[in-house]
């Protein structure tokens, strides 16, 4: 039994919600650049879930359902009136999606009507959670959802207690398309692992939102942004990077363990950060980042990954840098649950083997003598 370190190109398991294939991103075989540039996130996490793209009424029935459930439970707000203000948002995250099957009657009920119905409620919840930690650590009520309304449009009025401008739901919204599923990316995985055990599907979430934290992972888009800021303005650019460079430090944002040749999210998220820099006034960012890619591609050939601009987009929308994540989980919740609704499909317990290096043949030794 030899190991591979991270489980490098091993194939773990069938799956038909997304692919990657040289360098094509597709859910349920469509491309991801057709999907950016034309669907909505509502229609997207419909494909995911149903293996297909909704007609009007059935996407309208999703966008009703989903804000009809978005309320979250006022035990699970007294909850996180309790956390501390300054905690992690992703763990506060974790913990208040932790509480939700508390109070969710059907948690353990293991058929798929009842699955379908938790992945609506966790989706629809989540964006509700973090927007309410958001205005709760401030020492600001939460709003209550609006019904009818996108996840994208419902978010950031939750968030700010205004209605948003249309540039930047469709922004959001955009970017929710892109974040929505990746294969089997380490936080799918951590979900897909937790339901094999038969495990109910708030704690597959659970899991994926504590894998998703990381900054290898998900974390890095919160890591962008503190490296941008503290690089500070773009005649400081050359000297910072090179610095990390020569150190050997890695540069958030940068590198993919599958492509190789560039993530096809990023220059979407790269459009919309100028897009949004020009509307904002302030081309610092996005200045700045343009400047981080030509030299970290031109020294390390390493190209930008999904959470490079994904960092000065939402900076541009005013979304403060420890809600990057968060948002990253709201959009990837559609992704895990497609993913934990396939595991229970077609279930078997996911369990490896793990190659031995410890010491062999040891004697016990009698606590008296040690
Ligand atoms: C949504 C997402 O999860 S996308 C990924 C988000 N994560 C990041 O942006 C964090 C920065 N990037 C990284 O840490 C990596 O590129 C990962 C974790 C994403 C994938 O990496 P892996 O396939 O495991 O490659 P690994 O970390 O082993 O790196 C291979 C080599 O490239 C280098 N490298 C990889 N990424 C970077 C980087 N961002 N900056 C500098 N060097 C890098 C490593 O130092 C290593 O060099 P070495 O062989 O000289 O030691
Ligand atoms: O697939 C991965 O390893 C990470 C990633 O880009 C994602 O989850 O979107």
């Amino acid at each position: 039994m030899t190991a591979t370190k991270g489980l490098e190109g091993i194939v773990a398991t069938t799956s038909s919600i997304s692919s990657i294939i040289d360098g094509v991103l597709t859910y349920r075989g469509i491309n991801i650049d057709d999907l950016a540039e034309n669907a909505t996130f509502e229609e997207v996490v419909y494909l995911l879930w149903y293996g297909k793209l909704p007609n009007r009424s059935e996407l309208n029935q999703l966008i009703q359902d989903l804000s009809s459930s978005a309320a979250v439970p006022a035990e699970v707000l007294d909850g996180i009136k309790l956390f501390p203000k300054n905690v992690n948002t992703m763990a506060a995250l974790r913990t208040a999606v932790s509480s939700l099957a508390l109070y969710d009657a059907e948690a353990n009920d293991m058929t798929p009507e009842s699955n379908l119905r938790k992945a609506i409620k966790l989706q629809a919840q989540l964006p509700t959670i973090v927007a309410a930690f958001a205005r709760i650590r401030q020492g600001q009520e939460p709003i209550a959802p609006k019904s009818g309304v996108s996840i994208a449009e419902n978010f950031l009025y939750m968030l700010t207690g205004r209605n948003p401008e249309k540039i930047a739901i469709e922004a959001l919204d955009k970017a929710l398309v892109l974040h929505a599923d990746h294969e089997l990316n380490a936080s799918t995985f951590a979900a897909r692992v937790t339901v094999a055990t038969l495990s109910d599907i708030y704690s597959g979430v659970t899991s994926a939102i504590g894998a998703l934290k990381g900054p290898l992972h998900g974390g890095a888009n919160e890591a962008v942004m503190a490296m941008l800021e503290e690089i500070g303005t773009a005649s400081n650019v050359t000297a910072y990077i090179n610095e990390k460079l020569a150190n050997k430090e890695k540069i958030m944002g940068f590198g993919h363990r599958v492509y190789k040749n560039g993530d096809p999210r990023a220059k979407h998220l790269m459009k919309m950060s100028e897009e949004l820099g020009k509307i904002t006034n302030n081309m610092n960012w996005y200045d700045m980042s343009i400047q981080i890619e030509e030299l970290v591609t031109g020294q390390k050939g390493l190209k930008p990954n999904v959470d490079f601009y994904s960092a000065s987009v939402y900076t541009s929308l005013e979304i403060p840098r420890d809600l990057f994540t968060p948002i990253f989980a709201i959009s990837r919740t559609s992704g895990w649950t497609a993913h934990i609704l396939e595991q229970y499909e077609n279930n078997r317990l996911i369990r490896p083997r793990a190659e031995y290096t410890g010491p062999s043949h040891q004697a016990f030794i009698p606590i008296e003598q040690r």
